[in-house]
């Protein structure tokens, strides 16, 4: 199936890593380091069109003309808890956005997302925007939280996750047809319950260490 909106940042670095990450028997420490690392590539592939100004400078050596990042700060939103994950990744690259956060969860009956909480900062509208979240399952999350953030009148939105899917892609793309989605990986298909095969698991779980029992 063929995603135009979608850009997979196959790297072979985040090839090996996401494999790492996949794997039962990665610790919750290594993940949450492996989930960082693969941020800092989906970010460098996701803010690749930012937008710069020229700056005069002086080297040691001579006077020249560099380049800076262009005024309006960049917005990450993380989709609670997971989307935690990718941030950390996001911020180290570009360390001066500002963060809103959405709550959202997943009720495992219907599988459609439920709002808990969302700060975002305010005057979106000629801000940059990414909201984040490692996985693209049913999709009914990332489409809820674009709805909500389009709310505030965004400059731009895009989104990007660690790993992807075809249903949760074409579910985007029926909603969000004007945002592009970064990803490490689509992967095959869900299973029964909503889960991404093969996957990686619950993503919320396994960087913070919980179970989805009670
Ligand atoms: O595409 P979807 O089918 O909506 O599934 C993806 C969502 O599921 C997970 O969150 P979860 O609901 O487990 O919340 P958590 O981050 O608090 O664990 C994941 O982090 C996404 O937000
Ligand atoms: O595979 C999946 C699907 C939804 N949420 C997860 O954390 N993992
Ligand atoms: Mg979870």
């Amino acid at each position: 199936m063929d995603f135009p909106n979608c850009t997979v940042v196959d790297h072979p670095l985040v090839k090996h890593k996401l494999t790492v990450m996949r794997r039962t028997d990665t610790s919750t420490a290594s993940f949450r380091a492996l989930l960082e690392e693969i941020s800092l590539m989906l970010g460098y592939e996701a803010l690749r069109d930012l937008k710069l100004r020229e700056e005069e400078i002086e080297t040691p050596m001579a006077r020249t003309t560099g380049w800076a990042l262009d005024g309006k700060k960049l917005v990450l939103v993380p989709i609670l808890r997971a989307g935690q994950g990718i941030l950390d990744g996001l911020l180290q690259l570009v360390p001066s956005a500002r963060v809103g956060h959405i709550g959202l969860y997943r009720d495992p009956e219907s599988l459609g997302a439920v709002e808990y909480y969302y700060r975002v900062p305010a005057n979106l509208e000629d801000r940059d925007v990414i909201v984040c979240d490692p996985m693209l399952a049913t999709g009914n999350s990332a489409v809820a939280a674009l709805q909500r953030v389009k709310r505030s009148r965004p400059g731009s939105l895009r989104f990007v996750c660690l790993l992807a899917c075809p249903e949760g892609l074409t579910n985007l793309r029926e909603h969000h047809p004007d945002v592009r989605v970064f990803t490490a990986a689509i992967d095959e298909k869900l299973d029964s319950h909503g889960y991404i095969l093969p996957g990686l698991g619950d993503a919320g779980d396994r960087l913070f260490g919980t179970k989805s029992v009670d």
